[in-house]
């Protein structure tokens, strides 16, 4: 008799263990069916209960008026689709005439609930479609990153955090934001995030250059990686001066090079870095600016000419730099017009957006406003508990809720000094080398000067 309770019982531990160690293999194994089961037969009343119905057509009533029946019921939108994910289930929609994407947006927090799911997220696919992403349980918990798929060096992209629907989400410098920003109240998790982003960076052909105004404290311990840093806004003004000088000369390259391809006929003309033969390829910049606020503040007409001096700096880099491989990733906490003249436009070229939690709706704006007006509204609702998690959009108006592996500066500090032999050197950018810890300059782990090539 025991026996016989007690399969059972090892099924439901078995099962229990299974949601709680691996949530992606509970769900496909059987939550997807259970939640699938529940949309199907929960939609009509959902729909209604979430005034997300119309009202009979007038030809239905007056034919059911003619035949003596009941009223018809009020119309749900037309299920498409209903397909199941690693992580949740998409549901497509074909709305009644007189509905509005909005309203579905509007009401996702309720669908959320009443279809027992973690999340739903709509967006509207073409006119009168209508998708519902809705996540079976809470994958941005605990952040498991899949096994790092290896990248050519070309792609240029970097696994930084996880996506709400299960998906990796990468910092791409190639398509579609060569530059980006992310902002965030204080504690939100912008420093783990630029951390992962480094740790990801490390091991790649890439030169890595960081303005870190918070006196060093963010990017100084990953000094080994790094081909120059500056840690404050005096320093940095030099340091950008320098980099623009640097794009200049690759721009001469470029230049050089377009003219011999000019002159060979059917040969391609070199537009960009990328076109160049591999042999003359520089490597490309990654400038991380940490709390770029403190660039923009000025006591008095020195530091105001300093500032206009960054400001226009960082602009023209922005403006000019894609080409040359130069990237920005400019972290602060606020990001707007009170920064001063120079900002907005700025911000224009930052294509690549994220916002980690924010103290209010104007700074969501300064990521998002002019992006997605969708994403305003997500990155005001992040949990506070729940630091790290962010929403990350692009230029086309796509956003996801994202949250990456919380990185330790120890991690980034090991996988820094272990890839220190890449750190390419720039002539330009030599006065701003940062001093190495003595662990490095012992030989503990390789000093960057023996093996890294020159960069240019
Ligand atoms: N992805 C994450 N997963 C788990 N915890 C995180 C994550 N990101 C941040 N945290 C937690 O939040 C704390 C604050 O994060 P972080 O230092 O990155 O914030 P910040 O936005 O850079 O703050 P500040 O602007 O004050 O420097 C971290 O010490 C860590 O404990």
């Amino acid at each position: 008799m025991s026996a016989l309770w007690l399969t059972p019982g090892v099924v439901l531990v078995a099962v229990l263990l299974l949601r709680w160690l691996r949530p992606t293999w509970y769900w496909m194994a059987f939550g997807v069916t259970f939640a699938a089961i529940r949309v199907l037969i929960r939609y009509r009343s959902v729909m209604d209960a979430c005034g997300l119905t119309v009202p009979p057509s007038r030809w239905r009533l007056a034919l059911a008026r003619m035949a003596n029946r009941p009223v018809p019921e009020a119309r749900s939108p037309r299920i498409l689709r209903l397909r199941p994910t690693a992580t949740g289930l998409v549901l497509r929609l074909k709305l009644r005439p007189g509905q509005d994407a909005y309203d579905f947006s509007a009401s996702a927090d309720r669908l959320r609930h009443s279809f027992a799911l973690h999340n739903v997220v709509s967006r509207e696919i073409r006119s009168g479609v209508v998708e519902l992403r809705m996540t079976g349980y809470d994958i941005l918990k605990r952040v498991r990153m899949p096994p790092a798929e290896p990248e050519p060096d070309v792609a240029l992209r970097v696994a930084v955090a996880l996506r709400e629907d299960g998906q990796v989400h990468h910092r791409d410098y190639r398509v579609p934001g060569p530059h980006a920003l992310n902002v965030g109240a204080t504690k939100s998790g912008k420093s783990v995030y630029q951390r992962t982003l480094v740790t990801g960076l490390a091991p790649r052909n890439v030169v890595l250059v960081g303005i870190d105004c918070k006196n060093g404290v963010e990017l100084s311990p990953l000094a080994a990686r790094f081909t120059a840093l500056a840690d404050n806004p005096g320093e940095s003004a030099e340091l950008l001066d320098a980099l623009v000088a640097y794009m200049g000369r690759v721009y001469e390259l470029i230049r050089a090079e377009q003219r011999i391809s000019v002159g060979l006929p059917d040969a391609e003309i070199t537009a960009d870095i990328w076109d160049l033969p591999v042999h003359l390829r520089p490597v490309p910049v990654v400038l991380l600016v940490d709390e770029v606020a403190e660039l923009a503040l000025a006591a008095n007409k020195a530091e105001e000419a300093r500032r206009d001096q960054i400001v226009t700096n960082l602009v023209r880099l922005a403006q000019l730099g894609r080409a040359a491989g130069i990237h920005l990733e400019v972290c602060g906490q606020r990001f707007g017009s009170e920064l001063g003249k120079g900002i907005t436009m700025l911000r224009a070229q930052l294509t690549g957006r994220t916002a980690h939690r924010v103290n209010d709706e104007t700074s969501a704006h300064m990521a998002f406003g002019d992006i997605s007006p969708d994403a305003v509204l997500a990155a005001v609702q992040i949990d506070k508990d729940r630091p790290g998690t962010a929403v990350a959009g692009d230029s086309s108006g796509g956003w996801s809720r994202i949250r990456a592996p919380h990185t330790t500066l120890r991690k980034a500090v090991d996988i820094c000094n272990a890839h220190a032999h890449r750190t390419p050197e720039i002539p330009e950018l030599a006065p701003f080398r940062p001093q190495l810890p003595a662990r490095v300059l012992v030989g503990e782990v390789q000093p960057p000067k023996h093996a890294a090539a020159s960069a240019f």
